[in-house]
Formats: C-alpha cells, structure tokens, sequence
C-alpha cells in the first residue's frame, strides 16, 4: 500500500492585485510504504504546500486530482488517518521553562498516550539523558529531535519531516541524519523527509521524488534516479594502461588518460571492457562505473534552476 499518493493535484495561492500563484501544477507523487523517501526540491518548487495539502492544512484546487494518505483520500478521510501520521513541519512550539520529559509528557496527556511511550521516544531520539533539563537549555539539534519525538508520541506510520536540519550546526545534523536513518529501518515506519540538501538526501534516503515548478521530475531508488542520469563513464585500474589503451581503443572505445588509470566513455556494459582486456592477456584491478553525484542529476532534471521556483518572489529562503 502506497504512504503517499497524488495524482494531478494543483494548488494555486490567490494573491491580492495579481495572478494566482500556481504551487503545484498537476502533481503526481507516490511514496511506497517503508524506509526513508526524500523529497528534494530547490526552495518554491512546492514541498512544503504538497506537505499542506496532504495534512489538510490547504485544500487543493477544485478538480480532477486526487490525494491519498495511507490508503485515505483527503480531506474526506483524514480524521481515520491523522492518528497514524507524524509530521514536524514547522518548529514545533514548547514550553521553554519546562523540562523535554514534561513537555512531551503534556503532549502524551492530550493524545491519550502513556507516560512509558514518551520515555521510549525520548530513548529514541536519544534525549533520555538530558530529558529533565529545561527546554531553553537545549541545543537547536536537541530541540529539533525533541520535536521529531513529539511527532514519534502516537507511533505514526507515516512520519513527515519538512526541512528537518534547517538551523542546525554539523552535530546538530548528523544526529538528526542518523535519527531518521534509524527511524527508516525500524520496519514499521514511513519517513518522508523533505529537504533542499542534496547530501541529506543522499545520505539518508532510499528513494527520492525530485519536485521542480510545482511537478515530479524524476522519482524512484535514490541509485537508480543518480544511474539513470550516469555519465556512462568508467574508471579503470590497469598495471599497464597504455598497452590497455591501444587494446580498448581498437575495440572501438573512446579512452581517455586519468591520473594513473584509463577513464572510458560511454560504456553501455561495463564488462565488455574487462572481456576484451582479458582477450589480449591484460587483467584489470579496478572497474568503476563513474556516477554523477545527486547535485548533477537534480541540476541537470530540474532545469539548472536549484534556488527559485514558479515565481519565488516573497519565499523565504
Ligand atoms: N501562502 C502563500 N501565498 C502565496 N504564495 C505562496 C504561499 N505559500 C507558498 N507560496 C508560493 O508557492 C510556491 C511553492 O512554495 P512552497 O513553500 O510550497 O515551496 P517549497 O519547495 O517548500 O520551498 P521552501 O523550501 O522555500 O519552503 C512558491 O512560489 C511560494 O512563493
């Protein structure tokens, strides 16, 4: 069952003195559940109003689209759903005088969850040694998985995370990281981490939907988005890399020297080269095919447009 579903869902934002602002244009989106999916974006291109529209915060345009949360179209279904979902999507508000524990402890109150559920998400989150400590006390990264274990309170089975290292310092982000790369592997929850940070994608994601201008422009396993836009390059570790050259050249492959190793070009399937070295007696030591890192492919699929969106006039950045 899919976590996440859009199919042709427009969102435009009425704007006094001019034209509606289309946020989403006919969006198509879907999250299979498990693991982490990112949800990569330059800032405008329409995360967080897709974020919105799901949990119901902004109604979509009137239309043929449709929306589906855990297998409940929204609006009409979300009260059967909305317990079952997480979702950090602003800085979440928390008493400052008060400890971690006894915030989320109110929290647990009001959503009728047991005091036990919060000392586990506060385990979690690894907060339990500093849970007595006041809230103004903690670090920006603490506050941050204070509120990503408030969001964790009822279990949910979709955990939304939008921008979750936003304001943080290096530790502040590699522990939120890990957190949602655990959270991702504990088998029971979805995790859809939306995020403007190619690395934090890339480090911590499973499959990616890559949004430009309101739209999906690439989606699928975070490998195969990256393979799909690969070089066709591949590296290759030969004691004698002339003599390999001269072989591969005559082949038919385009080589070029890199430092040391041979770079050829173009390769469809990379062991034809190891096949047609060995066929003159020259083994390899290394074959690398050269992939693109995720900042090439998302600049070249969303258009080399990695900071504005439709009309970003008026988005915070
Ligand atoms: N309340 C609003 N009124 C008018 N326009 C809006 C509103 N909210 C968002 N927009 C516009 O809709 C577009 C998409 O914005 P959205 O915030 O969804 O993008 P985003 O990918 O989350 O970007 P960011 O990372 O900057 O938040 C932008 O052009 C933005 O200016």
């Amino acid at each position: 069952m899919p976590a996440v579903q859009l199919t042709a869902v427009s969102k435009s934002y009425r704007r006094r003195g001019r034209p509606p602002q289309k946020a989403l244009d006919d969006l198509d989106l879907l999250v299979e559940s498990g693991g982490v999916h990112g949800f990569l974006g330059p800032n405008g291109s329409g995360k967080t109003t897709t974020i919105r529209v799901l949990l119901g915060l902004v109604s979509a345009d009137p239309g043929g689209g449709e929306i589906r949360l855990l297998d409940q179209p929204v609006p009409r279904g979300l009260p059967d759903v909305i317990g079952s979902v997480g979702a950090l999507v602003e800085t979440p508000l928390f008493f400052p005088g008060f400890s971690g524990r006894l915030n989320l402890q109110l929290l647990a109150e009001a959503a009728g969850v047991s005091h036990a559920r919060v000392e586990e998400c506060l385990e979690l989150v690894d907060l339990s040694g500093r849970a007595d400590d006041r809230f103004k006390g903690y670090s920006l990264g603490m506050k941050q998985r204070l509120g990503i274990a408030a969001a964790l309170l009822k279990a949910p089975r979709l955990l939304i995370l939008d921008e979750p290292s936003n304001g943080l310092d290096p530790a502040g982000i590699r522990d939120v990281r890990e957190l949602i790369r655990r959270l991702g592997r504990d088998g029971h929850t979805t995790v859809l981490l939306s995020s403007h940070l190619l690395a934090e994608i890339q480090q911590v994601c499973d499959s990616v939907s890559i949004l430009a201008r309101g739209r999906c422009v690439a989606s699928g396993p975070v490998g195969e988005v990256l393979a799909s836009r690969g070089s066709g390059d591949v590296l290759v570790q030969i004691a004698d890399p002339t003599a390999a050259a001269g072989v591969l050249q005559q082949a038919g492959f385009s080589v070029s020297p890199a430092d040391g190793a041979l770079m050829v070009h173009s390769v469809a399937t990379p062991s034809d080269i190891t096949r047609v070295l060995a066929g003159s007696g020259l083994y390899l030591e290394e074959l690398r095919r050269v992939t693109p890192d995720l900042e090439s492919a998302f600049l070249a699929i969303t258009g080399d447009q990695p900071h504005d969106g439709p009309a970003a006039a008026g988005t915070p950045a």
